[in-house]
């Protein structure tokens, strides 16, 4: 869900009612807090009710979703909790928990669900989500309008991947297969752009209105919680200088982590930290983002503060490994996997002995 996250105004949470509240499920309502969806706006289908008939054990399951909700607290008691099962609405079997049950779940997000404030009045913002290039006519880019409005003729500029100053004018615009004179935050859309060449615009970048005050930038800091295991994160800690993945908006890029205040954040707790990415993308305060890595949700966050973009100092990979091994032998151990103690050889002769946090990185690396 991770990438399409920028793009959700309500869920449904999916449970088979054959395991129950599972780890990518709490992962899952984490997600669903920090891509901002109003509380109103989620419901519960539990899956599989073919096989789970008796009434006893559906009660428990239920129960236990909505302990779970409260915990995440989202409103736990009265979320619509719907069973039916997929496989029966799929090939037209037991009606009454197959294609009913579904059509409930569909008329229970018509009746409860609330359409988020749709801010019209703020400078626009559009996120590429795909790119086409179409030939005689433009660039095509696919995505969620945001925020503000785009009408046709409007001056725009491309932002992000390394990318600014980059102007284009808005030919056409298309939600739905019809062509529309202006799009509204929330819509779904296609943009034709004049003159843009195939490098120019990919998924990631964002479209802003001339004139605007952004700067893409590869420095920021923001605050960062780590996922526990039991929802879904990892095992270890997250030491100073891990690069990992970053997901914001449409766009995802490596980038490296240094931790503000202390040394490590512990699965379960949050910190500030400092995130230097590999190139220079659209950011903003308030704006969320998830570090992803084997795709597993890792940690999720808030940028706080744009920072002025890496000095080349600070861009230089022998900088960083140098502080990597000094932070290797300040510690005592090595929280980076052997590649790179193999690499970077560092002396703990005089290295503190026994960390206990030493043990925390062992097993599996998170
Ligand atoms: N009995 C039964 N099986 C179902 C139902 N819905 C889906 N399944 C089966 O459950 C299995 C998993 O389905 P997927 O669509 O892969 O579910 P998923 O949520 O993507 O699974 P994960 O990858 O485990 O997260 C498949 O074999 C489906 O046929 C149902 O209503 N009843």
């Amino acid at each position: 869900m991770i990438t399409g996250a920028a793009q959700m105004e309500g869920a449904i949470l999916v449970v088979a009612a054959t395991d129950g509240a599972m780890p990518q499920t709490r992962e899952h309502l984490l997600l669903t807090k920090q891509v901002g969806i109003p509380k109103e706006n989620i419901c519960v289908f539990i899956n599989k009710a073919d096989e789970v008939t008796d009434k006893e054990t559906r009660e428990l399951v239920e129960m236990e979703i909505r302990e779970v909700l409260s915990q995440y607290q989202f409103d736990g008691d009265n979320i619509p909790v719907i069973f039916g099962s997929a496989l029966c609405a799929l090939e037209g079997k037991m009606p009454e928990i197959g294609e009913q049950a579904v059509k409930q779940l569909l008329d229970t997000m018509d009746e409860k669900f609330i359409i988020p404030n749709r801010n019209t009045t703020t400078e626009p913002l559009f996120p590429a989500e795909h790119v086409y290039q179409i030939k005689g006519r433009g660039t095509v880019i696919t995505g969620k309008l945001e925020r503000g409005v785009l009408k046709k003729g409007d001056k725009v500029e491309i932002l992000g991947y390394d990318k600014e100053g980059i102007k284009s004018v808005i030919t056409g615009l298309e939600s739905f297969h019809k062509t529309v004179d202006q799009a509204e935050p929330g819509d779904q859309l296609g943009v034709l752009l004049r003159g843009l060449g195939p490098k120019d615009v990919r998924r990631g970048t964002v479209l802003v209105p001339q004139g605007h005050n952004h700067k893409a930038t590869d420095k920021a800091k923001a605050q960062l919680y780590v996922l526990k295991h039991e929802e879904g994160g990892g095992k270890t800690p997250l030491a100073n200088y891990f690069s990992e993945h970053v997901f914001s908006l449409t766009w995802d890029i490596g980038a490296v982590i240094k931790i503000t205040g202390k040394d490590f954040i512990m699965p379960g707790e949050a910190a500030e930290v400092e995130l230097r990415l590999v190139n220079k993308m659209f950011i903003e305060p308030q704006q969320r983002f998830t570090i992803r890595k084997d795709q597993k949700t890792i940690g999720t966050g808030v940028f706080t503060e744009v920072l002025p973009s890496m000095t080349e100092d600070e861009k230089d990979k022998r900088v960083l490994k140098k502080a990597m091994k000094a932070e290797m032998e300040r510690l005592g151990f090595n929280p980076y996997g052997e590649m790179v103690e193999k690499r970077l050889k560092p002396d703990y002769s005089n290295a503190p002995k026994d960390n206990p946090m030493a043990k925390e990185f062992q097993g599996e690396q998170a």
